[in-house]
């Protein structure tokens, strides 16, 4: 597997909080990454520097061998790097197929609100792409008339329409009912895989991160505290203690 992302020395900090302390990471070709770790640790802050929304005050990022700092997220996302919110970012009067075809014709230039749901091939395409998130039976809904799940799967399938080759996603099961989770994390890595996306996710459900994650970063203070399967990371005591709160020996939601 070849190196996709790499961070070196990331380093930025808001006020005297340091939001990232020197981060060293890379992700994999072909791999799920999951980053978990408190609240505040700087894990968004993370995804925010890879896609250009942020730039770090040190350290280099590099995206298939190629320097991306400095690039505006609209660059990067042109190289093939997309990411969904922790809050989705859909256009709540539109209709779900409305928003899709509008990542379609973005992907290909068009910015305009009402050219893409004027040309056949973007709405095509657009079904196309709800179908494989079995969202062609919602195509016709107002997003905002969607449950969370719906929502959240809508929202990366607007990521998906820009046929990333690597996806960055903030909770991407964050407000999702319980019940519904593991369909919704199930769907979107059946569609990645398939794809043959390469995913980075921020999560705080551990059964999410032990099922889903080929590894996991912990980060803590702006640094990673961990990295590496979900099986080892998740039953180091540390971890145990410090970001899933629970002790060893203790019942847990972590890996067997
Ligand atoms: N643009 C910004 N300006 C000022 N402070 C910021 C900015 N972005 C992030 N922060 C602060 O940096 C810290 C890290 O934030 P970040 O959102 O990266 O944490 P996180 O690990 O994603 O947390 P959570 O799990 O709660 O989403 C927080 O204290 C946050 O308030």
């Amino acid at each position: 597997m070849s190196v996709l992302l790499s961070a070196r020395g990331l380093r930025i900090a808001f006020g005297g909080l340091k939001a990232a302390d020197g981060i060293d990471l890379d992700v994999m070709e072909g791999e799920f990454l999951a980053i978990i770790g408190p609240n505040g640790a700087g894990k968004t802050t993370f995804i925010n520097m890879a896609t250009g929304y942020l730039k770090p005050q040190a350290g280099q990022i590099t995206y298939a061998g190629r320097n991306i700092l400095g690039m505006t997220p609209r660059q990067i996302v042109r190289l093939g790097v997309a990411r969904s919110f922790q809050l989705p970012q859909l256009f709540t009067e539109h209709t779900v197929l409305e928003n899709t075809a509008l990542a379609v014709a973005a992907r290909e230039g068009v910015w305009s609100p009402f050219a893409p749901l004027l040309r056949p091939r973007f709405r095509r395409e657009a079904e196309e792409v709800l179908d494989r998130f079995g969202l062609l039976p919602l195509a016709g809904q107002r997003a905002d008339g969607l449950n969370e799940g719906a929502r959240k799967l809508a929202d990366i399938a607007m990521a998906v329409a820009l046929r990333p080759r690597l996806l960055l996603m903030d909770e991407p099961t964050s407000g999702v009912a319980s019940a519904d989770k593991m369909g919704v994390v199930e769907t979107l890595a059946r569609v990645l895989r398939q794809s043959g996306v390469t995913a980075v996710f921020v999560e705080h459900d551990m059964d999410v991160v032990a099922r889903f994650a080929d590894r996991v970063a912990v980060w803590g203070q702006g640094r990673i505290m961990a990295l590496g399967p979900p099986e080892q990371v998740l039953n180091d005591p540390d971890v145990r203690r410090d970001v899933i709160g629970i002790g060893p020996g203790e019942a847990s939601h972590a890996a067997a």
